[in-house]
């Protein structure tokens, strides 16, 4: 059996220099950098408008539907496509800087305004612009998405530090423990502390106390449903009860945002930092903008800019050049003025908070400059860049990484950069090197029915995952306004295609589809809404790109069936479905299954779901692989077993 590598007795790996880490990383950020400059449009002038929205990094032709203000000034400009309901199949996700262009401009041509992703739709896209483009927005349209350079420039920036500066800095103490030069170490008095969320289970207890405990370093291992977040969330009230300054962060705005919403239901001065398109609505009053419009150097600021708005006023009219050059040296340092106030208020309001949360590469932030943190967190660390994670290390000189390296690892773009060792994250690395000496694993799951958790727990997590009784036994038909059928009574569910006909097939991108299998997964997800579940509790995920555009068509726009969630299972990471349908695919005579044998993709996949899981595939081709031969087993032992033809 493969195990997860928790498991104890691990031999220790030797550990990596920071000389080798630095001179290994170099290069593979720059074949990043570069494999996501050729994936975008912002680069190259000479690829043809549709070719790049097949690759999916442009949309043609899209109309402005709604122009809102909001965010702080921030305008929201919807977008839909001119030719139909759904947009095309694009790789665009929120947060992603875009540019917006007339739909036929050539590529070099000057645009209406750079923005940010704000929400997605299957039908329309929103992005969040500083200004109202002022021309230009009845005309048919076109968004590109922009490779992410500032991020590439941060981390090479970051090695740059690493290798130079960090005997002087705040984690002058942290980084030799992180390249095994020096053993980590531990509080040698016994950690006492009242939780502020009585409700923690003992391994949550457990891993709290191991985390205060620890001097330099503390890996917080979460399976999935099992409460890392709930546990991150409680690491950090206690910090700021013995009066840590903490620097929390994770590699999504999402991520960070679930930690300042639950944060901020306690008393702890808190604040986000980021752009506030990124930023859920929900945690805009605790965002940095806000706090610092409110902060009494800004309404100075504001006083001045007033007077500035008079002086120039004045400037204009003035007829000798005395005066006028009078007014321009006093309009000089009230600018002056104006830009120390600002700063100032910024200054006060980073000062003044306890916790101080962003994405990994929004804390290289220059308002973060100078500032360091008696504590760094990272949340979803198994899913970020090891270089990320030393842009928000380097100002600590504490951390505790939380995440789960048996679920995905970041994406990386270049295929060579990832065989070369960019993916390995530190979560993983410190995991190897360390193993439980300094790590906890949270062993109690509030998410899956344990015929669900079971395999997932057995074939990664050494059998250690146990479900919490609110969960253990949990049925779909358990919901309210849903029916006990022989639909919603089974909890794991495996329809075979094998003998059906269903072969999977090739579209024009290369991609794999299989239509049969799509139309079993859409015919399920059918019953299950008949039966009475919620289209929105129910999510059907496949690995595919092609099986997703394909899935989506098969769906449509019918208003029972248009908010069930589609997506692949990296679109999925972090989140659950009441009822989960995996479409696998894969179904050919060679046996051939791809990258369905990635054992962290499986894992996720099956672990979204809470009540119901249904796997549609080809069991004969899936069980060439041994991995998936298991998976199969634990199905065909414990599901409700019936062929396709029975769809
Ligand atoms: N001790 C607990 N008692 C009851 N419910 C809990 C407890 N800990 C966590 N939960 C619940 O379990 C769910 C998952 O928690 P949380 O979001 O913290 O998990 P996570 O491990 O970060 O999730 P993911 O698997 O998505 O990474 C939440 O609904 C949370 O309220």
């Amino acid at each position: 059996m493969d195990k997860g590598k928790s498991s104890s007795n691990k031999k220790k790996n030797k550990a990596i220099t920071l000389e080798q880490f630095v001179s290994i990383m170099a290069p593979l950020i720059d074949m990043e950098k570069e494999a996501e400059i050729s994936a975008s449009m912002s680069s190259g002038a000479t690829r043809s408008l549709d070719v790049a929205q097949k690759k999916g990094s442009t949309i043609l032709n899209l109309k402005c539907v709604d122009v809102q203000t909001g965010l702080m000034g921030k305008s929201l400009l919807e977008l839909q496509s001119n030719k139909g309901d759904v947009l095309p199949p694009h790789k665009f996700g929120p947060h992603d800087v875009v540019i917006l262009k007339p739909n036929k401009a050539d590529v070099s041509s000057p645009s209406l305004g750079q923005g940010v992703v704000y929400q997605l739709k299957d039908s329309s896209i929103t992005v969040a612009f500083d200004d109202i483009p002022e021309d230009g927005l009845n005309s048919p349209l076109r968004l590109e998405k922009l490779a992410n350079e500032v991020t590439y420039r941060r981390m090479k920036d970051t090695l740059v530090e690493l290798s130079k500066g960090v005997q002087r800095g705040p984690a002058s103490d942290l980084v030799p423990v992180l390249f095994g030069e020096r053993p980590p170490s531990l509080s040698k008095k016994d950690v006492k502390f009242t939780l502020f969320n009585s409700n923690l289970d003992h391994s949550q207890k457990d891993a709290i106390s191991k985390a205060l405990a620890s001097k330099d370093l503390f890996l917080l291992h979460g399976p999935p449903g099992t409460g890392k977040t709930t546990t991150v969330v409680e690491i950090i009230l206690q910090e700021v009860k013995r009066g840590s300054k903490v620097l929390a962060c994770a590699a999504s705005n999402i991520a960070v945002d679930n930690i300042v919403e639950r944060l901020a239901q306690h008393r702890v001065k808190l604040v986000r930092l980021g752009h506030p398109a990124r930023l859920l609505p929900q945690v805009l009053e605790s965002a940095l903008d806000a706090q610092v419009l409110r902060g009494d150097n800004s309404s100075l600021a504001n006083d001045i800019r007033k007077e500035m708005k008079a002086l120039n006023g004045k400037l204009l009219k003035a007829k000798d050049r005395n005066t006028k050059r009078d007014i321009r040296r006093e309009l000089k340092a009230l600018s002056k003025e104006e830009r120390k106030r600002q700063q100032l208020a910024v200054t006060d309001v980073l000062k003044n908070a306890d916790v101080v949360l962003t994405t990994l590469t929004g804390s290289l932030s220059k308002k973060l400059d100078g500032s360091s943190f008696d504590l760094v967190i990272i949340d979803e660390a198994a899913q970020a860049l090891e270089i990320a994670c030393w842009i928000a290390l380097l100002k600590g000189s504490r951390c505790i990484l939380a995440g789960d390296h048996l679920q995905l690892p970041p994406t990386i773009q270049s295929v060579d950069a990832e065989k070369k060792g960019l993916g390995r994250t530190l979560f993983e690395r410190l995991a190897d090197l360390y193993g439980e000496e300094v790590m906890s694993m949270l062993t109690v799951q509030y998410r899956m029915h344990e015929h669900i958790m079971n395999w997932s727990s057995a074939e990664l997590y050494d059998s250690k995952i146990e479900a919490h009784p609110s969960v253990a036994t949990h049925k779909l038909y358990n919901l309210d306004g849903v029916v006990k059928s022989t639909v919603t009574e089974p909890t794991l569910l495996l329809v075979d295609t094998a003998g059906c006909d269903m072969e999977e097939k090739k579209d024009e991108e290369d991609s794999t589809l299989n239509e049969g299998e799509a139309e079993v997964a859409i015919a399920h997800a059918k019953r299950l809404v008949q039966s009475g579940v919620q289209a929105s509790d129910i999510g059907i995920i496949t690995p595919y790109a092609a099986q997703i555009v394909f899935l989506k068509m098969l769906r449509g726009n019918d208003d029972k069936l248009k908010n069930i969630e589609i997506s692949t299972v990296d679109g999925f990471q972090g989140r659950e479905k009441e009822a989960i349908i995996i479409s696998m695919v894969r179904s050919n005579s060679k046996k051939e299954v791809g990258f369905l044998s990635d054992h962290r993709r499986m894992n996720v996949a099956v672990t979204r779901a809470r009540r119901q899981c249904c796997v549609v595939c080809d069991t004969e081709t899936v069980s060439s692989d041994k991995f998936l031969k298991r998976m199969i087993e634990y199905f065909e032992e414990h599901a409700e077993y019936l062929s396709a033809s029975e769809y």
